[in-house]
């Protein structure tokens, strides 16, 4: 078995797959039906839509493989897959020096043939595959090729469909839909694993002012700064996102509240540098509330939300009656 190298755009790469912020989300039909048609169209027994990961490939959809959601990236015939412009095709596994010894191939589920396809993001970068995988050796003819890569394209539109309808345009940070699904997920997880977990909700002060004073174009480049210091002073695991206007939310797993006001602090400390290091006409300010989970007084998500929105407005209006 030989180990795929590492494309030579890596980095960028996997940047633009986190900025997509699709990686342990939870399945989806709109790809499910991609793979479902693919099987039956190539009378397959697996069809896969992979992201290759810094160390894993993890499926976006699979048929075929069971409950399986990841496998490392050391056994990924996808990981190969990738450094290639065109299709690979792989019709006989046990042929094929880069997979022969592959314990997919040595054992469960016993790959022979395999076609995978690049599924590339908008700017251009291969983020996993759109593969078929059968247990037995296979040609696969032009006819075929053409079709997989009909197929492979309509994966891409979804990703498309996907982050334009979560992601916010302006800061290219989560929107809130994409929030609402990536917290709702995080949560699940933090009650499965009994971790703590809180909500962190911003609204940014006298916002109204900057855009009535120095225009619309110098509010959105404040939303562009401020959302670019909450994603540089967080964890990558955290979900960031813009809920809308000057509104913004970050969902922390594994993180109780004294773990939040350290980060807080850090996160204060960031602004009050770059409000001296990269001088605007203003200064950016914010009120935020900090609540944690708690099972007991959040039936879900909506709930957590509420409380620490209403947390952050209690302490608006104590910074501007203090402010007089
Ligand atoms: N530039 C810009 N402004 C926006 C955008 N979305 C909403 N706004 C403006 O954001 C402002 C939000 O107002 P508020 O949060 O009520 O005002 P504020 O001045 O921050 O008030 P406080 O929160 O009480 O300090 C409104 O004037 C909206 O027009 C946007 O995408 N770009």
């Amino acid at each position: 078995m030989r180990i795929a190298e590492l494309p030579a755009n890596e980095a960028a790469r996997i940047d633009a797959l986190h900025s997509l912020r699709i990686l342990d989300t939870p399945r989806e039909e709109r790809f499910d039906r991609l793979t479902r048609l693919a099987r039956r169209l190539f009378d397959v027994p697996m069809a896969v839509v992979t992201m290759i990961d810094v160390n894993r490939q993890w499926f976006k959809s699979c048929v075929g493989l069971g409950d399986a959601t990841e496998t490392s990236r050391e056994v990924s015939f996808c990981a190969h897959a990738i450094l290639h412009e065109e299709m690979t095709i792989v019709p006989d596994a046990t042929l094929d020096p880069r997979f022969s010894g592959n314990p997919q191939v040595t054992g469960e589920p016993f790959i022979r043939f395999y076609a995978g396809c690049p599924i590339k993001s908008e700017s251009g970068f291969t983020l996993g595959t759109l593969c078929l995988v059968d247990t037995v050796p296979r040609s696969f003819d032009a006819d075929e090729r053409a079709l997989l890569k009909d197929l492979a394209a309509m994966v891409e539109q979804e990703l498309t469909a996907v982050r334009m309808a979560t992601i916010d345009e302006l800061t290219g940070i989560s929107n809130r839909r994409g929030f609402d699904a990536l917290a709702r997920h995080a949560l699940a997880n933090s009650r499965r694993m009994d971790w703590p977990a809180c909500m962190l909700y911003f609204d940014l002060d006298q916002f109204k002012q900057i855009n009535d004073r120095f225009g619309h174009a110098e509010g959105d480049a404040a939303l562009v700064d401020f959302a670019a210091l909450l994603s540089s002073s967080f964890r990558e695991s955290d979900v960031i996102a813009r809920l809308g206007g000057d509104e913004f939310a970050v969902f922390l797993t594994n993180a109780d509240l004294a773990e939040s006001d350290t980060v807080l602090a850090h996160f204060a400390q960031s602004v009050r540098e770059f409000n001296v290091l990269r001088p605007r006409p203003y200064a950016l300010a914010y009120s935020v509330g900090v609540v944690q989970y708690d099972a007991a007084r959040h039936a879900d998500l909506a709930a957590l939300q509420h409380s620490a929105d209403a947390l952050m407005y209690e302490r608006k209006k104590t910074r501007r009656a203090q402010a007089g």
